[in-house]
């Protein structure tokens, strides 16, 4: 018997009805099929030069959006009290030196105003299922087309930022960013520099560190604490999940000079380190050109993302960050809340799940569910279907993973 030959494609569309599916829950499944395909091939009948079998995102009209700005105001003290973060914007579009940027670079937004922006590369992500189905239902999306070059913001003569501390803050400071997936490439004495203009934030229960439709100023690592992230929809502020004590975010503001696309809630008192603009700017954002030389040629070879152009592919490695875990190593835990997916880079995983008693109680063994190797993804299933993680992963042997960290954004949509 010659072996089942699987069409190009078709995991794709099926794991993006899927994905869709446990999204959206509609009462019909064999109707919601078909809205969901006819929506697939007139997107495919829009742009034709999409490849066969492929999974793609219809290109839509251009516009531009500029932001109001604001003054700014210097950091000094290594310690900021939270009320003091909302006096520490920077002016939105604006580099240090007062020079515009690109109003709305890489981005996309929908007609109706109270839904948020999302960047440009979601677009790019649109061979993951989930994130497909997300663009595509939107077909009314406008991409704002000035690209955003990291390269042309002339800030390297911009003066060092150092907030001095103490060994202990430093190494309280070293913990919260060990596992922070955009540090992840910086070389040691990026990292440094990093911390050095890291400065710490004490937050009281109920602040807001961040505001949805605000200028970005800060990136903000957790050190502990808890965090609720809301986003409007449908003209209510909806929470999409939570940062329990650990994560990072603020991220995607300063990447893309976009206003905000949450709101971040403390839900007790909390501690968080902040990095100013111009300093993520400088050392992430440039940073950006170091990983796509590194990654481009595995990129190429992950068949999730083989669809995609060239571009495409390096907005994906904009977003990246590589994490070693030795063997046995948890990387992901079933029942915590998921921020980020990830594409195996060498090595393998084994997905584990824990199995329930007869009385439906969850039990302490744990039951072998599959393995990834090399190209396969993992751990987008909980940002589907925004649900805690429902099985932990472990490193079988040493395992290179890349993270990518924006799949969160595309719960919201
Ligand atoms: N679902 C989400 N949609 C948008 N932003 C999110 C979401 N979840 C977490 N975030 C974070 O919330 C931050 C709000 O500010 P930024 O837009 O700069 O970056 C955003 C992300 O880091």
């Amino acid at each position: 018997m010659s072996p089942v030959e699987i069409p190009l494609g078709l995991k794709e569309l099926l794991h993006g009805y899927t994905a869709e599916v446990l999204r959206l829950k509609p009462a019909d499944l064999v109707e919601f099929a078909v809205e969901h395909f006819t929506r697939i091939q007139e997107g495919q009948r829009k742009e034709p030069n999409a490849k066969e079998g492929s999974v793609r995102t219809s290109r839509s009209r251009v516009s531009f959006r500029t932001h109001s700005d604001e003054g700014l105001k210097d950091e000094k003290d290594s310690v900021v009290e939270s009320s003091t973060i909302k006096y520490k914007r920077r002016a939105s579009g604006q580099s240090q030196k007062g020079k515009r940027c690109n109003p709305s670079p890489h981005l996309v937004r929908y007609h109706d105003s109270s839904l948020p922006w999302i960047p440009l590369h979601m677009q790019g992500l649109v061979v993951l299922p989930q994130c497909y189905a997300t663009v595509y239902l939107c077909p009314t999306a406008t991409v704002c087309a000035e690209a955003y070059d990291p390269d042309e913001e002339d800030d390297d003569s911009d003066p060092r930022v150092v907030h001095p501390k103490s060994d202990v803050q430093r190494r309280r400071l070293q913990d919260a960013c060990s596992d922070i997936l955009l540090f992840k490439t910086l070389d040691q004495e990026q990292l440094s520099e990093v911390l050095d203009a890291m400065f710490e934030v004490l937050v009281k229960a109920q602040e807001h560190i961040i505001d949805q439709g605000e200028d970005g100023d800060n990136f903000y690592v957790i050190e502990r604490g808890v965090f609720d992230i809301y986003v409007q929809k449908d003209g209510g502020s909806v929470c999409v999940g939570k940062y329990d004590g650990k994560g990072s975010f603020g991220e995607l503001a300063l990447m893309y000079n976009t206003p905000r696309a949450a709101t971040i809630i403390a839900s007790q008192d909390a501690a968080l380190w902040g990095l100013d603009r111009a300093t993520f700017h400088r050392l992430i954002v440039k940073n950006n050109a170091k990983k796509r030389r590194l990654y481009e040629a595995f990129i190429e070879c992950v068949p999730l993302l083989t669809s995609l152009e060239i571009s495409e592919r390096m907005k994906i490695v904009d977003i990246l960050g590589a994490r070693v875990f030795h063997d046995e190593e948890r990387i992901i835990t079933q029942g915590e809340y998921a921020d980020c997916f990830y594409i195996v880079e060498s090595g393998e995983v084994k997905i584990m799940i824990k199995s329930r008693t007869t009385a439906g109680q969850l039990d302490h063994a744990e039951v072998e569910l599959a393995r990834c190797v090399r190209g396969q993804y993992f751990g987008e299933l909980a940002l589907v279907t925004n649900q805690p993680r429902a099985a932990s992963v472990y490193a079988v042997g040493v395992t290179k993973c890349l993270g990518a960290l924006y799949l969160t954004h595309c719960r919201t949509m």
